[in-house]
């Protein structure tokens, strides 16, 4: 990504993170505004204020809760710049304290408070956050996540917007140019929370808008070569998007001193092996190499039932395999991966930031501590759409840009509990016949992502007037354009039962099946 060194003094937003799951998202709908920005922890943001000298802040997100002892707050140099302020969620909630408003805790009544998900909001007074947008007496849907809520505003604020939960969704002090969104308008699941972003971006802090991502490739490919000078990389290769691009990318870089590794693991789907190697070698002469490691994989994940356990495992035993191939190739210093920014935001804090561990990537928080070859990641900032841009850009063909992403750990996140060859070869089938249907119907590109779950829980069922006690199976699909949230995908009653008669009858082993009805959050998309 440009850095200020890199950009001729690009105009900027100043993104304090407080440690919010979400808060790249802030990052990107600034970026698709055509203005540049950068993450800061809260901790370090009174020095990077100076340095960037940006035209606005935004406030994030966060796990804290305000009214707790020791929570993170904004410094105060951030209200002494005079410069535009938007505070989302935490961030709302942090500045009405530190401006002399109200925070109340959710929960302190023994329920569970606030609003999760999907929520509407009214609209009230005008505000420019809604030019071209949004008028007084207007409902519309935003993505809600929190338990406490604003009591009072600060002096000098007035609410534009209410919403069941939230008295204070949307407030504003034009004044002193600060806004404040208990909903998070930088999700996907507020629809018009872009042109809200936008909006503050350009018509508040006064920023033209002309930033591109044109120059992402181009610079990425000047960075790879800096990084990896004359020396050989080994790519892990998964037939998945992230993955052929950034080989792809990497392979323009640097050409042949670039070799693909594909590790079967034996957590694949059905045909997956054959299927990825057939597509990458008819459509590329980068060189690849087929690992069968399922026998190692499945004896190390013998008798572990704990998800991050299992994680940790595979991240470890992937990199083995990775440096076991780069010495029969005579020694390769770098590995390169197809990670995302959302494998990174999910396993550790974003530059040190105080975000919660929700699950160990395994190609991220579940890589070893110590590791031989150095790791090329092109796309560590990335979000799914963005890549898929970056793989039309780079001339991948449609199946492999259109592909359903599937992670790294494979099946053994699907099955909860003890993953065995038999209970992948149970799932294996099941998935394969519901993604059959699901192609069939023509809906694989509406879906985003769409597998099976086999869980450890066996019940009754009756076939052929005899008893059977079998596992139940989970259908999953959601919709969503970067994995950070997700909805689910409303199939119809007659496409479910199909699915669920087909995979009975024909899957050993299952005698119950069950479509997931969460979205993320509460849920996330994997079950593990
Ligand atoms: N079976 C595998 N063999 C080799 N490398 C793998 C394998 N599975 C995952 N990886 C590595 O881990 C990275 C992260 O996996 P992830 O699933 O997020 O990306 P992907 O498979 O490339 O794309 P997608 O998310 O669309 O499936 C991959 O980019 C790849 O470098
Ligand atoms: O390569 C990967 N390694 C992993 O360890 C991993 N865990 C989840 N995922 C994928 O990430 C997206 C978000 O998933 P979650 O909502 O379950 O975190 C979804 O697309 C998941 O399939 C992974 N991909
Ligand atoms: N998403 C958030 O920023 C949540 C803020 C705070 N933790 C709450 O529950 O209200
Ligand atoms: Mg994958």
């Amino acid at each position: 990504m440009p850095t200020p060194d890199n950009l001729p003094a690009p105009e900027s937003i100043l993104i304090v993170d407080f440690g919010s799951q979400v808060t790249q998202l802030i990052a990107r709908r600034v970026r698709e505004a055509g203005v540049y920005s950068e993450i800061v922890p809260f901790s370090s943001a009174e020095t990077a204020l100076k340095r960037m000298q940006p035209k606005g802040i935004i406030l994030s997100g966060s796990p804290a809760s305000v009214p707790a002892a020791g929570s993170p707050r904004a410094p105060q140099a951030i209200f002494d710049s005079g410069l535009p302020i938007l505070g989302i969620c935490y961030g709302q909630q942090v500045m009405t304290q530190q401006l002399g408003g109200q925070v109340e805790p959710g929960g302190a009544d023994g329920e569970r408070d606030g609003e999760f998900g999907r929520a509407f909001l009214t609209v009230t007074e005008p505000c420019v956050l809604f030019d071209g947008l949004w008028d007084v007496g207007e409902r519309h849907q935003v993505w809600m996540s929190h338990g406490d809520r604003v009591t009072q505003f600060a002096p000098g604020f007035r609410i534009v917007a209410i919403s069941d939960g939230a008295p204070f969704a949307l407030i504003a002090d034009d004044a002193r140019r600060y806004y404040g969104t208990q909903f998070h308008p930088e999700v996907v699941h507020t629809p018009d929370g872009a042109k809200l972003i936008a909006n503050f971006v350009r018509h508040v802090c006064g920023c033209s808008g002309d930033w591109t991502m044109a120059e992402f490739r181009a610079t990425k490919i000047a960075d790879i070569r800096a990084q990896v000078g004359d020396q050989r990389v080994l790519c892990g290769l998964s037939g998945g998007v992230d993955s052929a691009v950034a080989a792809v990318l990497i392979h323009e870089a640097i050409g042949e001193q670039l070799t693909c590794v594909f590790v079967d693991h034996g957590l694949l789907r059905m045909s997956e092996r054959t299927q990825v190697e057939r597509l990458f070698r008819d459509h590329y002469n980068i060189p690849l190499v087929v690992v069968d490691a399922e026998e190692r994989f499945m004896a190390g994940l013998a008798g572990v039932t704990d998800p991050e356990k299992k994680r940790k495992f595979i991240g470890a035993e992937f990199i083995n395999v990775f440096e076991e191939e780069a010495k029969k190739l005579g020694g390769a210093d770098f590995l390169a991966q197809g990670t995302l920014y959302p494998d990174v935001i999910e396993s550790v804090s974003f530059t040190g930031g105080p975000s919660v561990t929700i699950k160990s990537h395994h190609n991220v928080g579940g890589l070893p501590e110590r590791m031989n070859m150095k790791l090329v990641e092109p796309l560590r900032e990335l979000f799914k759409d963005e890549v898929r841009l970056l793989g039309k850009e780079l001339g991948l063909p449609e199946v492999f840009v259109g592909r359903h992403p599937f992670p790294g750990p494979g099946l053994a996140i699907r099955i909860p509990g003890e993953v065995s060859k038999e209970r992948c070869d149970i799932l294996r089938k099941a998935d394969a016949i519901y993604l059959e249907e699901i192609r069939n119907a023509g809906l694989y590109d509406a879906i985003w992502q769409a597998f099976a779950v086999l869980l450890p829980v066996k019940t009754v069922g009756v076939m052929g007037d005899g008893r059977t006690y079998d596992h139940v199976c989970a259908l999953r699909a959601v919709t969503s354009t970067d994995g950070m949230t997700a909805d689910i995908y409303p199939f119809d009653a007659i496409f479910l039962s199909r699915c669920a008669t087909r995979i009975i009858n024909e899957v050993q082993g299952i005698n119950r099946v069950v479509y997931d009805y969460t979205s993320k959050p509460p849920g996330t998309i994997e079950w593990e």
